[in-house]
């Protein structure tokens, strides 16, 4: 019987949650297993706050009694726990694959501490294989997406039913295929250079730990320290 890694590494995530903390929920198949036991902990008395990187997961966590905060309510936050869509071992990530990357890289960047939870699938030597989702605003997209084409990858425009897929934000999501990355902070830099781009989905120096699950029940953590 197959079982569920991604629950396998959510839940071992959770564990570094205690009372006091100010928590960030993150989006996707992987952070909902998160933020299901945190709803379970907050039940057996847990005492936290949390604030959520989408509407999904802000509703999940309203359904199981997660006490959410405004932004402006809080200075920042101790831990935040999300997925991801490929990591490597310096712990530079690819997300945006659920469309959240903007929320999800403010709210990583104001905590202290970001533990990335995944799949032994998502770990990789190098990051590239999955499209770099990147959120560009609507107006001239069409000059946005050729600026990122010009970087040499293949672009794709995501879309959602019969229209184009919009972020919570009201923005869209190029998917772009650049193949092998070598250099994640160099292209982090040219990604950042095009006006048109909201935010890409690279998180480097973000993460300090990341806690995968395995097919054969075990779990492997990789740390970073901060300021590596
Ligand atoms: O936008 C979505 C997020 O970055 C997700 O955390 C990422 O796509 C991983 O999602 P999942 O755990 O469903 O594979």
């Amino acid at each position: 019987m197959s079982i569920n890694v991604k629950q396998l590494a959510a839940e071992k995530a959770v564990e570094y949650v205690v009372d006091g903390m100010k928590v960030g929920l993150g989006t996707g198949s992987t952070a909902y297993w998160a933020i299901r036991k945190l709803g379970e902990r907050v039940q057996e008395g847990l005492k936290i706050t949390a604030v959520a990187t989408s509407v999904a997961s802000e509703e999940q966590a309203r359904e199981l009694g997660i006490p959410l905060v405004g932004f402006g309510d809080i200075d920042g936050l101790d831990l935040t726990i999300d997925g991801a869509d490929e990591l490597n071992h310096d712990l530079e990530l690819i997300k945006g694959g659920g469309g959240a990357l903007l929320r999800e890289k403010i709210v990583a960047r104001g905590s202290k501490q970001m533990i990335v939870v995944a799949d032994e699938s998502k770990a990789v030597d190098t990051l590239g294989q999955f499209p770099l989702p990147v959120e560009i605003v609507p107006f001239a997209w069409e000059w946005t997406v050729a600026e990122l084409a010009k970087l040499g990858c293949t672009v794709e425009l995501r879309s959602s039913g019969d229209g184009l897929y919009k972020t919570d934000n009201g923005n869209y999501i190029a998917d772009c295929r650049f193949g092998a990355i070598a250099s994640a902070s160099e292209l982090a830099g040219s990604l950042q250079n095009i006006t048109g781009v909201v935010e890409h989905g690279l998180f480097i120096g973000i993460a300090a730990m990341a806690i995968i699950g395995k097919q054969d029940g075990s779990i492997e953590i990789i740390e970073r320290e901060y300021g590596e």
